[in-house]
This record gives C-alpha cells, sequence and structure tokens, in this order.
C-alpha cells in the first residue's frame, strides 16, 4: 500500500470515528453507583446482611404505601419553602452548599441549636430554621450577590445568621462561610450570578446538573481515594441538592429531570446508622465499638468510606428488591433515602437510638 494510500484510510477512519462520537450525545453518568458498588465488593469491615435487606425492603415498602410517602411529602414539611417558582432555586442552593455535619458530642439541651416559630431547631432543620429565620430578618441570605458582598455579607452578619439557642456555635462555621464566598464567586464568573442558569446548563439531566456542581464547585465535589487505589465518588451534596429540587417542584419546571433515577442515596451520617438498626450493615467489631465509643472517624479513612459505598449499594438492592415485588412502584433511591432519614429523625426523638451514627467531621456532609 503507498504512502498515500495509507494516508487516506487514516483520514478515512478518523473521520468515521471522530463523525460518530460526535454525533452520539454522551448520555450523563454520575459513577457514584459504580464507586459504591467497588468500595462494597473490597469492604471488610462493613457487610451487608441479605436477608435483613430483603426484610428492610418489604417493612420500607408497606411502610411508604401507608405514609403515601412521595415527592410531596417534601413541601409538608414546616420549614421547607413552599413556593414553586426561583425563590426556592435559590433556597435549595443556599441549604445544600451548607447542608453538612450538624452533629455535637453536647447532650440535647447544649448542643447547637436555632431558635424559630417558638421551637428550638436542631442538625438539618437548624440550618433550615436560620436560613428561614434570616429571611424574616429581611437578610438576602439565598443572594449570591450578596454572599460575595463583602461589606454587607460580614463574619458578624453570617454570626448573627447562625446564632444559637445555646452556647454552642454551628460547626465548621468558617468552612461555611467559605463555601458561600466561593459558590458566590463561581456563580458570578459562570453562571451570571445564578443557580437557575446551573439547572438550565444541565438540559433537563439530574446526572449532569450532579457532575455540574462537582466538576464547577470544589465544595460539591465529594471524592475519596479508596484504600489508595481507586477514586470514589460520593457526591452526597451535589446529589441532594438535585434531589430536594426534584422532591420541592413535584419533578415539575424548576425540578423536572429525565434521569432522576440515576441519583442514588445520600451517604451522610444518619442512614448507614438506620441500616445497622435494621440489621442490613453489618460491622467488624473494632468499627464498631468506635462507633459505639463515639470515636471520631477521620475523613477518607478506610471505615468511613465503607461506611458511604455500602450505604449507597444497600439502598441499591433494597431498591431493586422493591421494583422486583412491585414494577410499578412509585419508589427511587432518593424516596427511599429520605423516608429513612425522616424515619430515623422519629425514633432520634423518641430516644430510640440503639447505636450512635458514625462522628466524621467534614464538609462533605
Ligand atoms: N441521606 C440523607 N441525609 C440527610 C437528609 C437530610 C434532610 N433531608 C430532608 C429532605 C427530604 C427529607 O424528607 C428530609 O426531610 C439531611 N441529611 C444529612 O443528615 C445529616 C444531618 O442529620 P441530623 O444532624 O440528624 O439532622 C447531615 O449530614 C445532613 O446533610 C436526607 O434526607 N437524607
Amino acid at each position: 500500500m503507498s504512502d498515500d494510500e495509507a494516508d487516506h484510510d487514516l483520514l478515512d477512519f478518523l473521520r468515521q470515528h471522530f463523525n460518530k462520537t460526535a454525533l452520539t450525545p454522551k448520555i450523563p453518568e454520575t459513577q457514584v453507583l459504580e464507586g459504591a458498588e467497588y468500595v462494597y465488593d473490597n469492604s471488610i469491615d462493613v457487610a451487608l446482611d441479605y436477608l435483613s435487606t430483603k426484610a428492610a425492603a418489604a417493612m420500607i415498602y408497606e411502610q411508604m404505601q401507608k405514609k403515601e410517602y412521595s415527592t410531596k411529602t417534601w413541601s409538608s414539611h414546616e420549614l421547607h419553602p413552599k413556593a414553586k417558582d426561583e425563590s426556592t432555586v435559590a433556597f435549595i442552593f443556599t441549604m445544600d452548599l451548607l447542608n453538612f455535619s450538624f452533629w455535637s458530642e453536647l447532650d440535647e439541651e447544649e448542643r447547637f441549636a436555632v431558635e424559630y416559630k417558638g421551637k428550638k431547631w436542631t442538625g438539618y432543620w437548624s440550618l433550615v430554621a436560620a436560613l428561614q429565620r434570616a429571611l424574616d430578618e429581611d437578610i438576602p441570605i439565598t443572594s449570591s450577590d450578596f454572599w460575595q458582598n463583602e461589606d454587607e455579607c460580614t463574619e458578624e452578619v453570617l454570626k448573627h445568621v447562625f446564632r444559637s439557642a445555646t452556647e454552642e456555635e454551628i460547626p465548621l462555621f468558617q468552612e461555611r462561610m467559605s463555601c458561600l464566598r466561593e459558590a458566590g464567586q463561581i456563580l458570578y464568573e459562570k453562571y451570571q450570578c445564578s443557580f437557575r442558569n446551573c439547572i438550565t446548563a444541565a438540559n433537563g439531566s439530574a446526572a449532569a446538573l450532579v457532575n455540574l456542581l462537582a466538576d464547577n464547585f470544589p465544595c460539591f465535589n465529594d471524592v475519596v481515594k479508596f484504600e489508595n487505589r481507586k477514586s470514589v465518588r460520593f457526591l452526597k451534596r451535589a446529589q441532594i441538592c438535585v434531589a430536594d429540587l426534584w422532591a420541592a417542584f413535584d419533578g415539575e419546571g424548576h425540578g423536572e429531570f429525565n434521569d432522576i433515577d440515576k441519583i442514588t442515596m445520600f451517604a451522610d451520617y444518619r442512614i448507614p446508622q438506620m441500616l445497622n438498626t435494621l440489621g442490613c450493615l453489618w460491622y467488624a467489631p473494632p468499627l464498631e465499638n468506635a462507633i459505639r465509643k463515639k470515636k471520631v472517624i477521620e475523613s477518607e479513612h478506610s471505615w468511613e468510606i465503607q461506611l458511604r459505598g455500602c450505604s449507597i449499594w444497600c439502598i441499591e438492592l433494597i431498591r431493586r428488591e422493591i421494583l422486583r415485588n412491585h414494577p410499578d412502584a412509585k419508589i427511587n433511591a432518593i424516596l427511599i433515602d429520605f423516608f429513612l432519614y425522616d424515619t430515623m429523625k422519629e425514633r432520634e426523638i423518641a430516644d430510640e437510638e440503639p447505636i450512635p451514627h458514625h462522628r466524621t467531621r467534614s464538609i462533605w456532609y
């Protein structure tokens, strides 16, 4: 074959190959589930109990049916915003920028709490209460212009927004302030100061919006190295941000996504606790001992990664088991997760915490 003929064939091949890849639109994937399965397959301190997982699937399905658990449950919570408009989009973005690490070593009376509407709110609800209280006080806490305006949005104004009803202040205050400043700067530089434009850029894909948040906002880029060999994407706050949008808008308008079932469970510190209580998640004795003694487990420690990865995989198995028995069920990992979180909170209030949740302090969850 002459050189010319060889060049011609190569050009032909490249032209065909290039056009093919250019023509087939890349389907957005988050790789969260693949990473979770890898962690599960390589975990030795956390395991899943198959029979308990099957039983949990039946119980969860039955309870969700009984409670008519759906996206509408989200807006029914007293503190969640009800308006189906851009103010709720901005609220959810602000909330999920800061939706991490509320746990405290102090008891219920002394832990960080926010007083709002005549109640003391703790944990995740302390964040939602603080944001609602700020808006009631005409502080534009959900505006990215405000976050960037260091003359108006000063440290003491933010301390006022997150002021506590107890002696303990909100955990990781400085990190929360940095998340707002960073996100404000990125929205200004890339999205004309509005998270609404990120949703538009994702073009109806939940996975694309998760990836957009992780790829453009470092504080959403929740990725770890498992045992120094595999990069695992958990993307907890990026995923729960998309899930909160979907639920708040009942899957319509600003919450309409054509691939919402690609969103996995959100790897936090509550759901692993619930899965262990249900017998689904099993801890090796040294890990169980550390959790029962409320020992801090460092962020990115193998135990922490195993807890997070195995929890995501466990909810996936529960989701598959439910759909195997009820093919028409309107259920996905988001609703199973939300249901378990709310159930865990009810049990916590009823003081039924058979085992503590694990203690890792980080901005990731
Ligand atoms: N996996 C998962 N993690 C969740 C939530 C929520 C609240 N979601 C609301 C929206 C819909 C639902 O119906 C809920 O009403 C907060 N968290 C995480 O838990 C931790 C706070 O715990 P505690 O300190 O005890 O409040 C912290 O990491 C926080 O990021 C969830 O739903 N799933």
